[in-house]
């Protein structure tokens, strides 16, 4: 999926400005970027949830506009970072809401439905929980069941935002590598908001920094998660290492001696 000069308002100007930006199947692509620098807005763009004030999407060969919502939903499912949770109905339920793009008028005909739906509370964990009551999970578990519900909708676009909220340790690591094989085994374009610089180090072929609604960095993790553009970005100083173990790039603050404010999203650090 692609934008092209994407710019996006609350109704008092724009806070996501001039994104043009390339999602590739088979490839993992970490927004980041400080509070308020729009990474949520832009997420909420792409996937349509939110109105632009200017430029385009496209998802495959089509213009995300022209597409009816049933027809966006067979092909992008988006996991938000809050939900409102539906009472009374079981996990297996609302997973099963991921199918509904892909059902019949009268909820017939989706012969690979179940299957489907197994695979995703199996791949997101949650198979043991099945009958439960939503209402009755905790925070990190309800996190996993709208994942499940998003894997069962089977797109080839998978936009996540802060998808490791809630989670515990455990989880973190499971979800990071699930998103990893899907990009790698199932060619799915992943698009993610990221806080944590050290998952988007373990889980991205891209990075796309943000900061003030401006794409200021992006490109590899090696070229875009460099102490200088971190430092001048987030407005301290922070140091990058390589894990000796894994090889994997590790962010680490170090104080916050550069004060905030240093960057103005109307300049490029790193190529975009
Ligand atoms: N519903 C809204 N109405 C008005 N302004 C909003 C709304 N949602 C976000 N904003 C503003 O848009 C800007 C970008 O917000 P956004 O949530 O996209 O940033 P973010 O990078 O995802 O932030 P965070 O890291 O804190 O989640 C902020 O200035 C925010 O105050």
């Amino acid at each position: 999926m692609s934008s092209a000069g994407v710019c996006i308002g609350y109704g008092h100007g724009d806070v996501v400005s001039d994104v043009s930006l390339q999602l590739e199947p088979g490839r993992v692509t970490a927004l980041v970027g400080p509070n308020g620098s729009g990474k949520s807005t832009l997420l909420r763009g792409l996937a349509r949830l939110q109105r632009l004030s200017a430029g385009t999407v496209r998802v495959g060969d089509h213009e995300v506009d022209a597409l009816s919502s049933r027809e966006l939903a067979r092909r992008l499912t988006v996991l938000a970072q809050s939900r409102p949770t539906p009472q009374g109905i079981t996990v297996r339920d609302a997973v099963e809401l991921g199918r509904h793009p892909h059902r019949g008028r009268w909820r017939s005909r989706d012969p690979h439905g179940p299957a489907v739906v197994e695979r995703a509370m199996g791949l997101t964990g949650v198979a043991a929980l099945a009958e439960e009551d939503v209402d009755s999970l905790s925070g990190g578990q309800l996190q996993r069941v709208w994942l499940a519900s998003c894997l069962a909708q089977d797109t080839a676009v998978l936009m996540l935002d802060e998808p490791t909220n809630h989670l515990d340790l455990r989880y973190q690591v499971e979800l990071l590598d699930l998103l990893r094989d899907l990009a790698d085994d199932h060619g799915v374009t992943i698009g993610v908001v990221l806080h944590d610089l050290n998952h988007a180090a373990r889980v991205a072929d891209v990075i796309a920094v943000l900061a003030e609604g401006r794409v200021v960095a992006c490109g590899a993790p090696e070229d875009v998660l460099t102490a200088d553009v971190l430092s001048e970005v987030y407005g301290i100083d922070i140091a990058v290492a390589r894990d000796p173990e894994h090889g994997h790039l590790e962010v680490r603050p170090r104080s916050r001696g550069r004060g905030p404010g240093r960057l103005h999203g109307d300049r490029a650090l790193v190529a975009v």
